[in-house]
């Protein structure tokens, strides 16, 4: 099947149990199926009922985080919106008096003048209530930014700091995506809907209270009128969560469309491949289809919406033809239903407003509960503290200093979701002051035994030592700052040469310019218009932009630069040219001196001097010792030198 039609929106259409027709989603190949999907399907699908005994936890739980987030702004919310509900149903209490004046017997002057005490208590009450109105309205408004600054941190606080392996699994990624997006922005809506449910809330105790005291009857009817216009947003709610869900896929396929077309380093191939047409083609098969789904979503929205308005009209009616009725019987005088309708009228607000934060805060709290279900999956996975192998009663142990042998044994690692090991049982051991090579085809296992040793991910079986400690006995965050890496896709900092060296740790100026030297990046840095000073992202006024070779020699300088036990180097050349390679392996072979150094690289002549080679097939060692050794093994290190010399033999004769 071409590219083409694969990614092309089918346009015959399924039907829907009713008839209507259904937007059929383009041929794509599969995504992985997440459980969360069927997580939340299930917690979306949830009735009324269940609804109802979430929300007091869902109000409970914003609130906390409100406190934790300032608790004199909650409680000074929570205190002035409870004032503000007991003045309006004073103000009530208060008109009835006014009313019972005004429709008393006698002339007009003297009922205005029996009125007009009430009338100052209705007049205070209306006044304070709108002063505490407006402090509560202010409060909550203060509320929103300190949530959203503590809902931020602790997501960056827990993807900075979970295993490296969790950022491997893809089910992961997608629940992070979907906190950082949605059920972040989701948590200050909950809380400021909380808060309005409470609101809400005060204000129909306010005016059911007025009716109770008036007339027993009186306090059903307004909770009538509440369950239509409660049934049709919880329905809107539960349909617009449910078509999100249906459109999970599609999103995803649209996030990572839209990455490739707006990232900067997919820029080039997009255009020398022209995969523009492509790409924008496959995009808008998505955007079709979402478009449809979503309008079949608003056109179900606006008929239940229609169906609460047209119940909550009627159930209107009912209520005014049973306070005339009453009125008819005698059972109330015309002052009290004149309040009753006032207060009525005044329910009836705070009972929409009610009904609408309660939907809200459900809706808002179905994306807050990804948020929620992903900070408590990343706490379980950040890295716990050292723990004794069971059975074993060793105490955690300090990082040492140094070490004379670090000793790997049997080392059995899989990745996340990944169906085969990607190292099976490998043994090796680096002795301080030698250079370690490991050698091998792409996808051997090198850099993930580099990765190992660096701390970065926890072995499945087997075990790593410094001397005679475990790694999993040390502190992580320890062990890490007694390993320099020069990895393999290091990341180009948005941030000046300076720090690209000394990463966040402080600038010792020689040392710096010695590490760099020692890189070959002091050439670079001299090149630039301020120095170490120069900010290395073009977004920034002043910016510079440096070559894949000249990044690479920065990379290089940060891991001299730390000065580390350990220097582990894996492809520290691949962009380096001839001069700066050879270069970079004496400095390398220097570096050694009283360290170790492990390095990765497919250049074998600069892996001639290592002290000891090991050569990695599948996942295993398969050979080692040093160069001469491994020569006349005549093995694959063997086969694989000799490819290379006879390359540059040949290119020589040419
Ligand atoms: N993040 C990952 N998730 C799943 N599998 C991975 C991941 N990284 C690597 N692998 C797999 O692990 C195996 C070993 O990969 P590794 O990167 O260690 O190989 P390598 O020897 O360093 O290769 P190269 O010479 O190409 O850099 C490969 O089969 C690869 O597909």
């Amino acid at each position: 099947m071409s590219a083409r039609r694969r990614f092309t929106l089918r346009r015959t259409r399924g039907k829907s149990r009713r008839g209507r027709s259904q937007p059929t989603p383009p041929e794509l190949p599969a995504l992985v199926a997440h459980t969360w999907t069927a997580k939340a399907g299930e917690m979306a699908e949830t009735g009324l009922g269940t609804m109802a005994r979430r929300l007091p936890s869902l109000v409970l739980g914003s609130l906390r985080m409100a406190w934790q987030a300032s608790p004199r702004d909650t409680a000074v919310t929570v205190a002035l919106n409870l004032a503000s509900g007991f003045f309006t149903a004073f103000g009530l209490l208060a008109t009835t008096g006014v009313l019972t004046a005004l429709f008393a017997a006698g002339p007009t002057p003297e009922r205005v003048r029996a009125a007009l005490p009430s009338l100052v208590l209705v007049a205070v009450a209306t006044g304070l209530r709108a002063g505490f109105q407006a402090g509560a309205g202010w409060a909550q408004a203060r509320l929103q930014p300190q949530v959203e600054r503590l809902v931020e941190v602790r997501l960056y606080e827990l993807t900075t700091a979970v295993d490296l392996a969790a950022l491997d699994d893809s089910e992961f990624l997608d629940e992070l995506k979907r906190a950082s997006g949605p059920g972040q922005t989701a948590a200050s809506r909950v809380v400021s809907s909380a808060v309005d449910i409470l609101t809400g809330a005060v204000g129909v105790l306010a005016a059911a209270g007025t009716l109770g005291v008036l007339h027993p009857l009186l306090l059903p009817l307004l909770l009538l009128t509440a369950v239509p216009e409660g049934w049709a947003s919880v329905r809107s709610a539960r349909m617009r969560y449910l078509t999100m869900l249906t459109l999970v896929g599609v999103l995803r396929r649209k996030w990572i469309l839209s990455d490739l077309m707006t990232e900067r380093s997919h820029a080039a191939e997009i255009r020398s491949f022209t995969m523009r047409g492509f790409l924008l083609e496959e995009y808008d098969s998505l955007a079709a289809y979402q478009r449809d789904i979503e309008l079949g979503l608003a056109r179900r929205q606006t008929a239940a919406v229609m169906v609460g308005d047209v119940l909550k009209g009627l159930s209107l009616a009912g209520v005014y033809t049973t306070l005339g009725l009453m009125l008819w019987w005698g059972a109330v005088p015309l002052a009290v239903a004149g309040t009753a309708v006032l207060a009525i009228r005044t329910g009836q607000s705070a009972l929409a407003n009610l009904v609408y934060a309660i939907n809200r805060c459900y809706e808002e709290g179905l994306y807050f509960g990804d948020y929620i279900r992903f900070c408590e999956e990343a706490e379980r996975r950040v890295p716990a503290p050292p723990q004794p192998a069971p059975g074993t009663p060793q105490a955690p142990q300090p990082v040492p200093e140094s070490f004379e042998r670090i000793v790997v044994e049997d080392l059995v690692f899989t990745y996340p979701g990944a169906d085969r090991p990607s190292l099976r049982g490998i043994s090796l051991e680096l002795r301080r002051g030698e250079v370690v090579a490991l050698v091998g085809e792409n996808g051997s296992g090198k850099s993930t035994l580099a990765k190992m040793l660096a701390g970065l991910y926890r072995p499945d079986a087997g075990d790593v030592r410094w001397d005679d400690v475990p790694l999993r006995m040390m502190d992580v965050e320890r062990l890490r700052e007694r390993i320099a890496v020069i990895a393999q896709d290091y990341t180009q900092w948005p941030m000046t040469a300076r720090q690209n060296i000394t990463m966040a740790r402080s600038a010792d100026e020689d040392a710096v310019a010695m590490a760099a030297a020692a890189a070959g990046a002091d050439e670079v840095v001299a090149d630039l218009a301020n120095g170490y000073d120069t900010l290395l992202d073009r977004r920034f006024e002043g910016g510079a932009e440096l070559s894949g070779g000249q990044w690479q020699r920065l990379a290089v300088a940060r891991g001299f630069y730390r000065d580390a036990p350990l220097l582990i180097c894996d492809e520290p050349s691949a962009a380096l040219d001839a001069r700066a390679e050879h270069a970079l392996f004496e400095r390398i072979r220097e570096h050694a001196d009283g360290r170790t150094v492990l390095l990765i690289t497919h250049r074998l002549a600069s892996v001639r001097y290592a002290d000891r080679i090991y050569v990695l097939e599948h996942g295993r060692v398969i050979e080692q010792g040093d160069h001469d050794t491994l020569m006349a093994t005549g093995g694959l290190y063997a086969d694989l030198y000799a490819l290379q010399a006879s390359a540059y033999r040949v290119s020589a004769a040419g």
